[in-house]
């Protein structure tokens, strides 16, 4: 398994008690496997994409990632990992509004150290497969909202990423650029070999993916629900 966890457990701080935000999940996502997530607003759903990014730390339970046990690394090392192989595609379009289409990608390869010649050829090679090659001197003002999409998910995997998680990817878009959000991904989750897990409130895109699961009072169990708040 590419993404794998383990009983995670994972509480806040409320006030005089605590609240259990995931309570003893099991995830796996295998290569090529496109998982969805749904369930009601305050399920759990973010909190379990951040321990799956490695960005939060669960009470218990093991998270692994491509092979990493990331459960006791170092924040170093947790870092690295994240940088490595895990490309994390949020609800906000987080573009920034002064860089190209092309920048927004290079950036990412300046992060992690690669050579520009190398990072240019991966970037280009990018754009092309999500259909934004004639955009690439563009700023994001200058984009839709689909387009505007495409360029952060070709950004989330400029650093070739066994995993990709991806938070409400069509809350912006109207139906049919949601739906083509969805198939793009996929096939890159095919193409790429990806463990790709999608939290999602768009049931119309469920027909899409390999494997449904829904999340409620931080539980998490296979199959969809009919309706999501
Ligand atoms: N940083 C935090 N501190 C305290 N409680 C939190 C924190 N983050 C989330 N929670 C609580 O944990 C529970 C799960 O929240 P989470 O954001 O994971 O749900 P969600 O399913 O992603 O919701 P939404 O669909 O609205 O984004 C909620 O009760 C929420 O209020």
């Amino acid at each position: 398994m590419t993404l794998k966890l383990t009983d995670i457990v994972l509480t806040y701080p409320d006030g005089d008690r605590t609240l259990t935000a995931l309570d003893h999940v099991e995830l796996a996502v295998a290569p090529g496997e496109f998982t969805a997530v749904v369930g009601p607003s305050g399920s759990g759903k973010s909190s379990l994409l951040a321990i799956a990014a490695t960005l939060i730390t669960p009470a218990s339970g093991t998270v692994s990632v491509a092979g990493h046990d990331v459960t006791n690394a170092s924040q170093v090392a947790r870092t690295r990992i994240r940088r490595d192989h895990i490309g994390i595609v949020f609800q906000q379009s987080n573009l920034l509004a002064s860089l190209t289409t092309l920048d927004q990608l290079l950036v990412m390869a300046d992060l992690s150290g690669r050579s520009t010649r190398e990072a240019a050829v991966r970037a280009r090679e990018l754009l092309l497969a999500m259909d934004l090659a004639s955009k690439e001197d563009k700023r994001p003002h200058q984009l839709s909202g689909g387009e505007r999409q495409r360029v952060n998910i070709a950004r989330a995997l400029m650093n070739r990423p066994e995993v990709l998680l991806i938070d409400e990817p069509t809350s912006a878009l109207d139906h049919r650029r949601g739906e083509q959000i969805v198939s793009l991904l996929a096939d890159l989750t095919r193409e790429h070999g990806l463990a790709t897990v999608m939290v999602t409130h768009d049931l119309a895109t469920l027909a899409m993916v390999d494997s449904v699961l829904t999340m409620a009072d931080g539980k998490l169990t296979a199959g969809a629900v009919t309706s999501v708040g």
